[in-house]
């Protein structure tokens, strides 16, 4: 219990207030709500908060910390956020090859409702991006902005309240899809009171990062510093606009959207591809940019561009939406819209592709060695891939082919499995031995392990479901002589039989992949050896740091 033990005295009171106040009101929702099923996430609640406050009881007296503490970053909280990424994955990776296997055997569930295909579908991609890639982004931007920055988090009670305020939502959110409790809004499935209490996290994240700013010994503000500003601070934007709900009444879980028809199709749009944007796109884009130089070893290829990326994704993503709802009500002319910024914006994301791969110039016989750096590397290639794939189906007349099809989810998993979990995974794999002061991960092996079962899993999947889309797309519009549609529905879903169990399979490496990381996560923390003295960070300054997050220019 360390942890707590290292909290100030005033902190732990004030930790110990909040589980009250929690546990408080977890127990009035468990109480009064009674016949719905927001009684069932009052009493989460309740029990979570207990759970927490118990420990901290136990230590409220402790002795205050040593003020030795000020000499080092706070790293606890990023060490609990990546364990709790590689439980994510391994968790939500599994729901996903679930569901991919329902999609070839049907009869591959429980019966009962919450194992159905459309409960663990939300379950999948919520703990997919919100558990895993959420988790990934905090615990890394606590330890970017300490190092890019130079000082410590201004306090030790707010990042604990961000990563474990954040798990709660999650929590939240996929207990509640599998009692049935859903939004119906693509990525922004839970209900207002889960929304809620996002938005307190939230801007609880957002005021940490400001605050360490604030307080920085570093006059410049490194480029990643940008990219996870940018991503907290849209995603706080989105998060509260396309969640203005009303909610039935205080004690329901049941909610009603302030949106309807068109306007409520364009307002989920625009944060739906926002979220891939912000939430998908910059946030990890701040992690390439501090985690692939330093890796590296060699500053960024160039600074200006790095920045220049950064002012031209902000401003375009914000206008193509829309490209999610061409043909449909929508007016012409925001389709039209929505299709001329996804093409431009093709630009400044190849600028930070290749400004990635370019950095790596000088440095490929370290590609060639160290999975770790070659991770970072393939993210960049997919997120260059996805990029221009997505601006190509952004384009009115090939995404009459391709939406409604499964090329659509061939996409989103290039980007997905390619990009964003690839990243991650690097970035991980690069703190793991800084966070726990160990000279290398336990097992390089099985790191080369992981990065061979997640690229050849990418393939498998990207190449099953570009194969499936355009075949689906084809048959949707293939007619006979006499002008009569040459297929059925049905024999398109017969046709993407094969494809479907390639897709299960390559899911099935990626996800022996993430679990060969869980392995050695483990092994690591507890039977690495520890670094030597000159491997080991140096607390607050840090040589290479120095070297490669200065501008080059
Ligand atoms: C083991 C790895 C994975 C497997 C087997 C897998 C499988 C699936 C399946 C079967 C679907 C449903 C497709 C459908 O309804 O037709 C899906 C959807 C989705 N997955 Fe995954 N997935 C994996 C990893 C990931 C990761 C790491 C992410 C994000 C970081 C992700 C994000 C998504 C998203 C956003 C969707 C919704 C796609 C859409 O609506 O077009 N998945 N996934
Ligand atoms: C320049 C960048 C990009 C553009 C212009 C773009 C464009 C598009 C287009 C046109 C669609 C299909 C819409 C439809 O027919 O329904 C789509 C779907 C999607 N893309 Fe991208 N994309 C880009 C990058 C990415 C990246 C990097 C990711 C990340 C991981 C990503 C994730 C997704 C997801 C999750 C969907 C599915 C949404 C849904 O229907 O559930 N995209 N994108
Ligand atoms: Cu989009």
């Amino acid at each position: 219990m360390d942890v707590i033990s290292n909290l100030t005295m005033d902190e732990r009171r004030r930790a110990l207030l909040i589980l009250l106040v929690m546990a408080l009101v977890g127990l009035t929702f468990a109480a009064a709500g009674h016949g719905d099923p927001i009684a069932v996430h009052g009493a989460l609640v309740l029990v979570l908060s207990l759970a927490l406050a118990f420990p901290v009881m136990g230590h409220l007296y402790d002795p205050e910390p040593s003020i030795e503490r000020f000499n080092a970053y706070y790293d606890d909280p990023s060490k609990v956020g990546v364990i709790l990424t590689f439980v994510w994955a391994a968790f939500a990776m599994f729901v996903g090859d679930w569901v991919a296997w329902l999609m070839v055997e049907p009869t591959w569930t429980t019966g009962s409702a919450w194992s159905s295909f459309g409960r663990l579908r939300p379950v999948h991609t919520t703990g997919v991006i919100f558990g895993f890639g959420g988790n990934g982004l905090i615990a890394t931007s606590f330890y970017v902005m300490q190092r890019t920055c130079r000082v410590r988090l201004p306090d030790q009670l707010s990042p604990w309240f961000v990563l474990i305020g954040y798990n709660l939502f999650c929590i939240l959110a996929v207990t509640g899809y599998l009692l049935g409790i859903t939004q119906s809004k693509e990525y922004a499935e839970p209900e207002w009171y889960a929304d809620l209490w996002l938005v307190i996290v939230w801007v609880t994240y957002f005021v940490l990062y400001m605050r360490t700013l604030a307080r920085r010994e570093e006059p410049h503000i490194y480029v990643a510093n940008w990219y996870y500003m940018a991503f907290i601070l849209v995603v706080a934007m989105l998060h509260i606009v396309n969640n203005l709900a009303v909610p039935v009444s205080f004690l329901s879980a049941k909610s009603h959207s302030l949106f309807s028809g068109v306007q409520d199709a364009l307002t989920e749009w625009w944060y739906g591809h926002n979220a891939v944007a912000f939430f998908l796109t910059a946030g990890f884009l701040g992690m390439m940019y501090y985690y692939l130089p330093i890796r590296a070893g060699r500053p960024i290829f160039s600074y200006r561009l790095s920045i220049i990326s950064f002012w031209g994704i902000t401003f375009m993503y914000m206008w193509v939406g829309s490209h999610h709802l061409h043909h449909t009500a929508l007016p012409q002319w925001v389709q039209t819209l929505g299709m001329t910024f996804s093409l431009v914006l093709l630009v400044p994301s190849w600028g930070s592709a290749a400004n990635a791969l370019l950095t790596l110039n000088g440095a490929w016989h370290k590609v060639r060695d160290d999975a770790t750096l070659r991770f970072m590397m393939i993210a960049a290639v997919f997120y260059g891939l996805t990029t221009f794939e997505g601006s190509f189906m952004a384009i009115r007349s090939v995404n009459a082919l391709s939406h409604y099809t499964d090329w659509t989810v061939g996409h989103v998993h290039a980007g997905a499995l390619g990009w964003v979990a690839m990243i991650t995974f690097g970035a991980l794999y690069a703190s793991i031995p800084w966070l726990w002061k160990r000279e290398r991960m336990y097992s390089p092996a099985l790191v080369e392990v992981h990065f061979w079962l997640a690229l050849s899993g990418t393939a498998v999947y990207v190449f099953a479901l570009w194969n499936a889309g355009i075949i689906q797309g084809l048959m949707w519009r293939t007619y006979t002589e006499n002008g009569n549609l040459a297929y059925t529905f049905l024999d398109s879903v017969v046709a993407m039989r094969p494809y479907y169990i390639a897709r299960a399979l390559g899911g099935l490496l990626y996800l022996l992949g993430a679990l060969a990381g869980c392995l050695n996560l483990y092994l690591t923390i507890r039977f690495a050896a520890p670094a030597t003295e000159a491997a080991s960070r140096k607390p607050l300054r840090d040589g290479l740091d120095d070297a490669a997050t200065q501008p080059a220019e």
